[in-house]
C-alpha cells in the first residue's frame, strides 16, 4: 500500500453510497418511498459518509423521498446527497427546473452528473465541448453560492480520457474553481480494468489539484478492483452500492469496499462500531429490494465464511485463520462447516462443536458419521442445508442417542378429486409410543390437508401432541422438491427439505426416496424429533 493511502485519514476520505440511486436503476428494482426511507436508515447504521438519494425533479418518488426525508429521516452518521444533471445547454442556470429541484430537495450535499467526453458532449449533448465547460461552471457556482456542497461525477471519465485527456481535465479543473469539492471519476460502461484505472487516476492526480473520487460499474467484474485500484493510486471519495446493485451488471458492492477498505487496506473509512452492522445491512437491503441475498457475496454472503473441504476442517480446527482471511465476526458474519460427502472426522468433530455436542472420546462414532454422510449423500442426501437431520444422524451414533419418537405401523396418503374441482388429501397413520412402565400405546389418527403432505403432517402431529404438547406450537414453515437425476418417466429420486418453526427458532431436515411422500415423511419426523429433543433439552 502505498505512504498516500495510508496517510489518509477517515473523516477526510468519502465512502459515498447510491443504492438509492445508482442501485435502483438495476433491472427489477423499484424501491418505493417507505423503502427508500428505511435503506437510507440501513446504510447509515454502517457508517457511510454520504447516501445519494436519487434524482429530485426528475423522479416523483424520489421528490417526494427528500421532502419526507427531512422530516423522517435523523442520519446519525451520513449526509444526504441530491443528484441531478448540470444545465441544460443553453439555457440560464437559474431557468433550469430540475437545477432548481435540486435545490428544493435541501440536501446540504448535491452530486452533480456532467459530460467529460467529448464525444458524448458533441453526439448525446448536441452541444460544443465550451458550453459543457460552461453548464459545469454555472451549474457548480449556482450550487455552490446557494450554500450546497458540490460533487460532479464526470460521466465515462476514462473513455473520454482515452480520446482526449485535456478536455477530462478541463471539466475537473472547471468544477474545482467554481467550487466542486469531489471530481468523481466514472467508468460509466465498466469496461475498465484495475491496472488502466490506477494508470489514469495516477496521471489525473499529477495533472489536478482536487481531491477526486470513483465511481465504477460492473461490466468486467471488476468494478471493487477497480476502485480499489482508484484508492490505491489516491482517489478519496469511493463509490458503490449495496450488495452491488446498479444498472446492467451491477456497481461497486459498497459492503466489500467498505470491508477491503478497512481491513486489508487499513483506512478506518466508517466507524469501527458500525463494522460488525455489514452483513446485517446487506441482507435487509436485499428484503427490501427484494431480491434473494447472493449467499456467496464476499464479507457478507451466508457461505463466505463456510467450509465444506474436510482438509480445510481439519486446519480450522487447529485455528480458524489458516483457512480465513478474516474473523467473520468483524463484518457480522459467522463461520460454518459444512459436513458433506467432502467431510473428514474434523469436519464432523467442528460441526459437532457448532451444535454444542461433545465429542470428546467419541473418535468412532466421529468415523461412523463420516462413512454414513458419505454413503447417504452418494444416494441423493445432503446435509449442508439440514443441520436438523444431520444432529440427529450425529447424535443416533453415540451412546447416550435419544430414543425415537414412536415406532411406525403403517402410513396411508390419498388424493381426492371432486368432480366440482375441489382437491382434497386424507392421511392416516398408526404408530406405537412407548410408555415409562414398558408398554405400548397404539395411536391411530386421521389428518386432511390440501396435499398429502399437508395431510401426513396433520396425521402425525395430531397422534404424538397428546405425548409432546410442546408439538402444538411447532409449524411447517417451508417445503421444497428436487428432483434428482431423472432415470426416465417419472421415476426419479426426490430430496424433500423442510423448514419448521416454533416461532422462536427454524430448523431444516431432510428426506430422500423415490416416493415423494416417503422422502416427505423422513423429513417430518426428523423434524418433529428435533422439536422435542430442543423443548426437553
Ligand atoms: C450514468 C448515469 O447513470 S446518470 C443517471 C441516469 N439516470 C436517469 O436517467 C434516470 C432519471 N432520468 C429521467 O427521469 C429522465 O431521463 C430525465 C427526467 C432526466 C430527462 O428526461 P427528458 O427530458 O425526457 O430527456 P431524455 O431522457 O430523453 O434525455 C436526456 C436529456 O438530458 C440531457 N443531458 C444528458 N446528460 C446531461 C448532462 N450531464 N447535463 C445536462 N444535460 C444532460 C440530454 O442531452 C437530453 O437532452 P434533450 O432532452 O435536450 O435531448
Ligand atoms: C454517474 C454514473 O452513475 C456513471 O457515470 O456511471
Amino acid at each position: 500500500m502505498s505512504a498516500d493511502v495510508t496517510a489518509a485519514s477517515t473523516s477526510s476520505f468519502h465512502v459515498f453510497d447510491t443504492t438509492l440511486r445508482d442501485g435502483a436503476q438495476r433491472e427489477g428494482v423499484s424501491f418505493s418511498v417507505a423503502d427508500k426511507l428505511a435503506v437510507a436508515r440501513l446504510l447509515d447504521d454502517i457508517g457511510v459518509g454520504f447516501i445519494e438519494g436519487g434524482w429530485p425533479g426528475a423522479l416523483p418518488k424520489d421528490t417526494e423521498f427528500f421532502a419526507r426525508a427531512r422530516t423522517e429521516l435523523k442520519l446519525r452518521h451520513a449526509q444526504l446527497v441530491a443528484f441531478g444533471a448540470t444545465r441544460k445547454a443553453g439555457v440560464r442556470v437559474e431557468d433550469d427546473a430540475q437545477v432548481r429541484a435540486l435545490l428544493d430537495a435541501e440536501t446540504p450535499v448535491v452530486c452533480l452528473v456532467a459530460k467529460s467526453h467529448v464525444r458524448h458532449v458533441r453526439e448525446a449533448l448536441r452541444t460544443t465541448p465550451e458550453e459543457n465547460l460552461a453548464m459545469v461552471a454555472d451549474t457548480v457556482t449556482f450550487l455552490v453560492g446557494h450554500g450546497r456542497r458540490v460533487f460532479l461525477d464526470c460521466e465515462h471519465f476514462f473513455d473520454g480520457y482515452a480520446a482526449d485527456p485535456d478536455y477530462g481535465v478541463r471539466v475537473l479543473e472547471t468544477a474545482f474553481a467554481a467550487g466542486a469539492e469531489v471530481g468523481v471519476l466514472c467508468d460509466t460502461n465498466g469496461g475498465m480494468l484495475p491496472m488502466g484505472v490506477g494508470r489514469v487516476v495516477a496521471d489525473v492526480r499529477a495533472r489536478t489539484t482536487g481531491t477526486l473520487g470513483i465511481h465504477c460499474q460492473d461490466d468486467t467484474g471488476c468494478a471493487v478492483a477497480n476502485s480499489l485500484a482508484a484508492v490505491e493510486a489516491g482517489v478519496r471519495h469511493v463509490q458503490g452500492t449495496a450488495n452491488g446493485y446498479g444498472e446492467r451488471a451491477g456497481n461497486a458492492d459498497t459492503f466489500a469496499l467498505i470491508g477491503n477498505l478497512v481491513t486489508k487496506m487499513g483506512l478506518p473509512v466508517v466507524p469501527a462500531e458500525c463494522l460488525p452492522e455489514l452483513q446485517r445491512v446487506s441482507h435487509a437491503i436485499a428484503e427490501l429490494a427484494n431480491i434473494a441475498p447472493d449467499e456467496h457475496q464476499p464479507f457478507v454472503g451466508a457461505s463466505a465464511f463456510a467450509h465444506k473441504a474436510g482438509l480445510h476442517a481439519s486446519a480450522i480446527k487447529v485455528s480458524p485463520e489458516l483457512y480465513n482471511h478474516l474473523d467473520p465476526a468483524v463484518v457480522g458474519n459467522d463461520m460454518r462447516i459444512l459436513v458433506t460427502e467432502m467431510a473428514g472426522r474434523a469436519s464432523v468433530e467442528l460441526k459437532g462443536r457448532e451444535l454444542g455436542i461433545e465429542l470428546a472420546g467419541q473418535g468412532d462414532a466421529v468415523g461412523r458419521v463420516v462413512d454414513k454422510v458419505k454413503v447417504l449423500e452418494a444416494d441423493g442426501w445432503s446435509f449442508e442445508a439440514a443441520d436438523a437431520s444431520f444432529e440427529l444422524l450425529l447424535r443416533g451414533q453415540l451412546p447416550d442417542a435419544p430414543p425415537p419418537l414412536f415406532e411406525l405401523e403403517s402410513y396411508k396418503t390419498s388424493v381426492e378429486h371432486w368432480g366440482n374441482g375441489v382437491v382434497v388429501s386424507e392421511a392416516t397413520v398408526k404408530v406405537h409410543l412407548l410408555n415409562e412402565d414398558g408398554t405400548r400405546e397404539r395411536v391411530i389418527s386421521t389428518g386432511e390437508g390440501n396435499g398429502p403432505v399437508n395431510a401426513l403432517d396433520n396425521a402425525l402431529r395430531q397422534a404424538l401432541v397428546g405425548r409432546y404438547p410442546q408439538l402444538a406450537d411447532v409449524s411447517l414453515a417451508d417445503y421444497k422438491v428436487r428432483i434428482l437425476g431423472w432415470k426416465g418417466g417419472t421415476s426419479a429420486t426426490t430430496r424433500v427439505l423442510i423448514d419448521t418453526t416454533d416461532g422462536v427458532g427454524e430448523w431444516t431436515t431432510v428426506g430422500v426416496h423415490s416416493n415423494i411422500v416417503e422422502a416427505s415423511w423422513h423429513a417430518l419426523v426428523d423434524a418433529l424429533t428435533y422439536a422435542v429433543l430442543h423443548r426437553r433439552r
